[in-house]
């Protein structure tokens, strides 16, 4: 499975080891930047991330910044893409099941690293319930 991932400065430890975690489950993991903790602006990363999405090279994509706000908020603009602000695994669980999130944000200054590591692998074994969801989150989109 490919997963597109990306940062600013406060979520790039996060990344490199999310996606070092991931590599070796055998994801394929495309990633986005930034590649370090010097100071960038979230959107330069999180669109870039976003439209791998959006354009289907990734099936899903991470996200990371201190507080997960600004990157989701980002990722939001693309089309088909629904973005969630995940702060445990039960949110991230129930974004999938429910909303068929397809990426994840993460606030790295706010989560341990063990437990973001925790919500990715959530969020990415679990599925799409569809059903009554079906309707919800075709609604969601705008013409
Ligand atoms: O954009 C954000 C908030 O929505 C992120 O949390 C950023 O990582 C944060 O704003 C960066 O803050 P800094 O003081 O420039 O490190």
């Amino acid at each position: 499975m490919k997963i597109a991932i990306g940062s600013d400065h406060a979520g790039f430890v996060y990344k490199s080891k999310i996606a070092e975690y991931l590599t070796s489950k055998g994801f394929q993991v495309q990633d986005f930047g930034t590649l370090s903790t010097e100071s960038v602006d979230f959107p330069d990363f999180a669109h870039p991330t976003a439209s791998a999405v959006e354009n289907g090279e990734a099936e899903f994509g991470i996200l990371i910044c201190g507080s997960g706000q600004g990157v989701n908020m980002t990722a939001n603009k693309h089309q088909g893409v629904r973005s969630a602000l995940c702060w445990n695994t039960d949110i991230a669980r129930l974004t999938r099941q429910h909303n068929n999130a397809n990426i994840i944000a993460l606030p790295a200054r706010f989560v341990a690293l063990e437990y973001a590591i925790e919500m990715v692998d959530t969020f990415l074994s679990t599925d799409f319930e569809g059903g009554r969801h079906e309707n919800r989150v075709a609604k969601i989109a705008c013409s």
